[in-house]
C-alpha cells in the first residue's frame, strides 16, 4: 500500500541521516526517516552502550542484538578473507556503537576535494554548529551549545598507554597540539570524545530525541529499504523490503557506505554490465560501489606491566592521538599513530580483558580504492565489498615506514616503563618481518586490519568527471529527486576518524535541502 505525505524520505537514522532529518524537520519539512534497524527512544538503549568504552557494548551479544549488521563482511586486502565489518544498526546508526571519538579532519581535506560547497570556509560553521566543545567552543572556528558534546579526557586520568605513546612520540620529535580539532591541527594531542558525563551520546540522543516532539517528524523502524522508486526519471519514494511503498518529493539515501550503494544498485544506478548479470534493468550506468576508502591499520601489541594495565571494564579505550606527516615528499597529515589502552580498535578482533595494550599506525591518506557490488538483486543479502586495501604500491611502501616508526616508538624507553616481557615475543610475525621490505609486505598484506573509516563508494565529484556518482549539491547523476548524504559520498577518506564530518554533512545538507 502506498502510503504519501511527506516531502523528504531519509533512508538510514545514522550520523548523516539523523542530523539532516532533524534539521530539516526544524526547518518545518515533513520528514520521514526509515531505518532498517530498530527505532527506540535515548531512554531505551542498553546500558552497555553508554559505558567509555566501546568493547563493554560490542562483544556484549545481548547489547549488540539488532544493532548491528552481522552478515557484513570484507575483504580487507586481496590476500584476506572476508571478515566481518562493523556497522551500526537502528536509530543513530554506527554513532550509536563507535568509539565516541569526535576528532575532524584537517581543513587540507576539503581544499583538496576542491568542490563548489565544500571549501573549508563552507564546512568550519558546520562543524562549529554541530558541537558544544567544553575547552574550546569560544574559539571562531569552534562551537557550543550544539547538539554533539566534545571534550577531552584530563591527562591524569589517561591510561598507561596513552601516556606512554604521547611522551614516546614527543620523544621522537613529535610536536604537541592541544586541540587536534583547529583547522590544521597536527602532532600529539588529546582525542576529543563525544560523550557527556562520559556517557556516549550518539545522533539518536544528540538529533532525533528532541526532533521527535516537533509534529514534523517520523521515524519508522525496522523497515528495510529495497529501492528507489521512480516516475520516469524522477525518484518519487521508495520500495520496503516487505513491499510497502513510500512516497515524498525528494529522497535522500544515508545508508551509509555499504548500504547507499547497495540501494541505488538495486535501483538500477550502477555498473551497467553488473547490473545485467544479476537481472536488474539499468536505469543510469554510473560507477557506484567503486572506489571505497577505509584507514588501513597496522598494530603492535605490547604487554602491559601490572601497574599499566586498566583498572575497569569501563577505562576508555584511548585518550591521545598522534596525527603526522611522513616526508618532505608526502602528503600533510597522511599518517596517523594511536594508542590503545586495551587491545579494541580492532574490534573484530578484539580480546577484552587481556593484559595487553597496542600501538596502531594508519594511513590517514590512501591511493589504495576498493570496491563494493550486489551478490544479488535480493535487499536481504549483503553486498560483496573487497576493500584491496595496500593495493597500491605507494601505500604499502608508507604503511612498512610507518609500522617500522610505530615499533621504535614501542621500543622507546617510554613505553619500556609500561611494558612487562618481550615485545618481540608478542609480536613474532612483525618481528620476524621487519627486517626484509617484501617480508615486511607480505605480513601487512595478511594481517593490515580497517579502522571502520569506510568513505567513497558513491563519490561526490564533477558531473564530468568518471568516478562521480553525485554533484556537489549530494543529487545522483542522471536522475531528478534523488540523493545521497553520507560517508560514502566523501571524494576520499578523511584524515581523521569520520562520524564528525559525516554529521556535519548532514547539517550542511540539511540547509541546502530545506
Ligand atoms: C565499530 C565502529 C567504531 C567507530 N569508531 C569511530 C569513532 O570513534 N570516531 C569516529 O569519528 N568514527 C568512528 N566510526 C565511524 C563512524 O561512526 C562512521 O563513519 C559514521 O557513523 C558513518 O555515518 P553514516 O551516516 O555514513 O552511516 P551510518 O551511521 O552507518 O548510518 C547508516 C544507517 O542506515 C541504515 N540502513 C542501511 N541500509 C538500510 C536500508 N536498506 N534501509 C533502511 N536503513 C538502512 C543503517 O541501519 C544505519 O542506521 C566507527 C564506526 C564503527 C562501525
Amino acid at each position: 500500500m502506498a502510503s504519501t505525505g511527506w516531502d523528504i524520505i531519509v533512508v538510514g537514522a545514522g550520523s548523516a541521516g539523523a542530523a539532516l532529518a532533524a534539521r530539516t524537520a526544524e526547518k518545518g519539512a515533513r520528514v520521514l526517516l526509515v531505518e532498517a534497524g530498530p527505532d527506540y527512544r535515548s531512554a531505551e538503549m542498553h546500558e552497555a552502550w553508554r559505558s567509555p568504552n566501546p568493547a563493554v557494548a560490542l562483544l556484549d551479544p545481548q547489547a549488540a542484538e539488532g544493532l548491528v549488521w552481522t552478515e557484513l563482511a570484507t575483504a580487507r586486502t586481496d590476500r584476506q578473507q572476508p571478515g566481518l565489518y562493523w556497522r551500526g544498526r537502528g536509530a543513530g546508526g554506527s554513532s550509536a556503537i563507535n568509539g565516541q571519538i569526535a576528532i575532524r579532519p584537517p581543513m587540507a581535506d576539503f581544499e583538496e576535494w576542491g568542490l563548489p560547497g565544500w571549501a573549508p570556509d563552507d564546512v568550519l560553521p558546520y562543524f562549529a554548529k554541530l558541537e558544544d566543545d567544553a575547552q574550546f567552543g569560544d574559539e571562531p572556528y569552534h562551537g557550543r551549545g550544539g547538539p554533539t558534546p566534545v571534550w577531552r579526557m584530563p591527562r591524569a586520568d589517561w591510561g598507561a598507554v596513552d601516556t606512554a605513546l604521547a611522551q614516546a612520540a614527543r620523544a621522537a620529535g613529535h610536536g604537541w597540539t592541544e586541540d587536534v580539532n583547529a583547522p590544521r591541527g597536527s602532532g600529539v594531542s588529546p582525542y576529543p570524545i563525544n560523550s557527556r558525563d562520559g556517557r556516549r551520546v550518539s545522533v539518536n540522543d544528540a538529533y532525533l530525541e528532541r526532533a521527535r516532539d516537533l509534529g514534523t517528524l517520523t521515524v519508522r523502524g525496522d523497515a528495510l529499504v529495497d529501492r528507489v522508486l521512480f516516475d520516469g526519471d524522477r525518484a518519487v519514494g521508495v520500495r520496503l523490503a516487505d513491499g510497502g511503498e513510500l512516497r515524498a518529493g525528494t529522497v535522500v539515501l544515508s545508508a551509509g557506505v555499504i548500504h547507499s550503494p547497495a540501494i541505488l544498485l538495486r535501483s538500477g544506478i550502477g555498473p551497467a554490465a553488473r547490473l545485467r548479470e544479476l537481472g536488474i534493468g539499468v536505469r543510469h550506468q554510473l560507477p557506484v560501489g567503486q572506489g571505497m576508502q577505509d584507514h588501513p591499520l597496522a598494530l603492535v601489541a605490547i604487554p602491559l606491566a601490572e601497574h599499566a594495565r586498566r583498572r575497569t571494564p569501563h577505562d576508555r579505550h584511548t585518550n591521545v592521538c598522534v596525527r603526522w606527516t611522513s616526508g618532505p615528499d608526502a602528503p600533510e597529515n597522511d599518517m596517523m599513530f594511536v594508542g590503545l589502552n586495551e587491545s579494541v580498535l580492532a574490534m573484530a578482533a578484539a580480546t577484552p580483558g587481556l593484559p595487553t595494550g597496542s600501538y596502531g599506525v594508519w594511513l590517514n591518506k590512501n591511493d589504495s580504492r576498493g570496491e563494493l557490488t550486489l551478490a544479488s538483486a535480493d535487499p536481504a543479502a549483503d553486498p560483496v565489498v573487497r576493500q584491496r586495501m595496500l593495493s597500491d604500491p605507494r601505500d604499502l611502501a608508507r604503511m612498512r615506514a610507518g609500522v617500522r616508526a610505530l615499533v621504535e616508538l614501542a621500543l622507546r624507553p617510554e613505553t619500556a616503563r609500561i611494558t612487562e616481557g618481550s615485545l618481540e615475543k608478542e609480536n613474532p610475525a612483525l618481528f620476524a618481518a621487519l627486517d626484509s621490505d617484501a617480508a615486511l609486505d607480505d605480513h601487512l598484506l595478511a594481517t593490515v586490519l580497517d579502522a571502520q573509516h569506510g568513505t567513497s563508494t558513491c563519490r561526490m565529484g564533477a558531473s564530468d568527471a568518471p568516478e562521480t556518482v553525485v554533484d556537489s549539491e549530494c543529487r545522483v547523476l542522471g536522475v531528478d529527486g534523488l540523493r545521497v548524504v553520507d560517508a560514502s559520498v566523501f571524494p576520499s577518506v578523511p584524515r581523521a576518524n569520520t562520524n564528525l564530518a559525516t554529521i556535519m554533512a548532514g547539517e550542511l545538507m540539511a540547509d541546502r535541502l530545506a
